[in-house]
């Protein structure tokens, strides 16, 4: 018989054929309120669960005593219960490595639109106000031979780092868990503390998961501690950053714009200040979003979740300490 497994994503047809061959396939295109009492029901009997985004915890997890493995089609897993799916003995898999040059892409492009104020210039032109020549009020700021610093010196860290140093001249300061000597002799990045990098940056970008370590870790005295020239870029997890104080900072000049691709409640609300603050750029969670990379991630997933439930060991198992039999 084949492993019965739930899929809570739309994915290409090819994954879904590959993924058909090994398994009968529970397909919802997306979980809603609606549908949501129908998947519990089907979680039930699932071996393995496919998708993006759904809260794994003990509570989801106390209805699923079929499940073995469970697959994000995404990097970030901050929406998985590791220790509660290691103490059952559930493997857990995300999709690195993939995505690296997608999201790199995506941060150049906030990186350039605030500091050359595009979106702003975009809708004045739209609107009919390009009427004369521009003049000094409308200028922007230059990105290239400027100094960066980047928290979360990992592989999408990395793949920034290379277009910042080798295609705009960038100088490169990074803070990370532990030293990055690729990217320090590759790309001649400078390790420095948290402190040093918020003081000497022209543009700050966050780049870490998001862990209990993590949370708010740009918060009012960090914001406090960049140039008020500095232009700070998130595009890791809403919550990595005190949204509040990220407000009252480019409300207050305390640093001189934003670019955000990620939001502490996603999609993010109407009346949130930061939509309709000129010197903030906006993006709805799109940095891997081509179609080419969200191929590949959804491909990685299905490996992983074919893998998991044949007994073989996952390509991209996260390390939760799950032995795998
Ligand atoms: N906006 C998007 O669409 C999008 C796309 C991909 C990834 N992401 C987010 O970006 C995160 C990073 O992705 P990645 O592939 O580069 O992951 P990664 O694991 O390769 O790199 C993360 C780096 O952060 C470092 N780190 C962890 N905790 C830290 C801390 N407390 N202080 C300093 N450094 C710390 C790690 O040592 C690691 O080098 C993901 O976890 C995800 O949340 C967002
Ligand atoms: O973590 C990731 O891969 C992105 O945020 C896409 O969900």
């Amino acid at each position: 018989m084949k492993p019965r497994v739930i899929i809570y994503k739309k994915v290409d047809q090819q994954v879904l054929d590959y993924i058909q061959n090994t398994c009968e396939v529970v397909y919802f295109e997306n979980l809603d309120s609606q549908n949501y009492p129908e998947f519990l029901q089907e979680l039930k009997k699932a071996q393995g669960i496919l998708g993006s985004g759904l809260k794994v915890d003990k509570h989801l997890l106390d209805q699923s005593p079929e499940l073995k493995i469970v697959c994000n089609s995404s990097v970030g897993y901050d929406n998985l219960d590791v220790t509660e799916l290691s103490k059952r003995g559930i493997m857990a898999t995300n999709t690195p490595e993939v995505l690296n040059e997608t999201v790199a892409d995506t941060i150049i492009g906030l990186m350039l639109s605030a500091a050359r104020r595009m979106p702003e210039l975009d809708l004045l032109v739209k609107s009919g106000q390009w009427t004369s020549s521009m003049g000094e009020t409308w200028f922007g700021v230059d990105v290239h031979h400027k100094v960066l610093g980047i928290i979360g010196m990992g592989g999408i860290g990395s793949a920034v780092t290379k277009r910042a140093r080798f295609g705009f001249d960038m100088d490169i300061l990074y803070h990370n868990r532990s030293r990055n000597e690729e990217a320090e002799q590759k790309f001649g990045a400078t390790y420095c503390t948290m402190e040093e990098l918020l003081r000497e940056s022209d543009f700050v970008c966050l780049m870490t998961p998001l862990t209990p370590q993590t949370e708010k870790l740009m918060g009012e005295q960090e914001f406090k501690l960049m140039k008020k020239s500095a232009i700070f870029i998130n595009c890791s997890r809403g919550k990595t950053v005190d949204e509040d104080a990220l407000v009252t900072a480019l409300k207050t000049g305390v640093i001189r714009a934003a670019g955000l691709d990620v939001f502490v409640q996603e999609p993010v609300q109407e009346d949130n200040p930061l939509l309709s603050m000129k010197n903030v750029v906006t993006l709805p969670h799109i940095g891997s979003a081509t179609s080419e990379t969200r191929l590949k991630m959804a491909m990685l997933a299905a490996t992983n979740l074919v893998s998991g439930v044949s007994g073989k060991i996952p390509p991209s198992l996260i390390k939760t300490g799950v032995q795998v039999k």
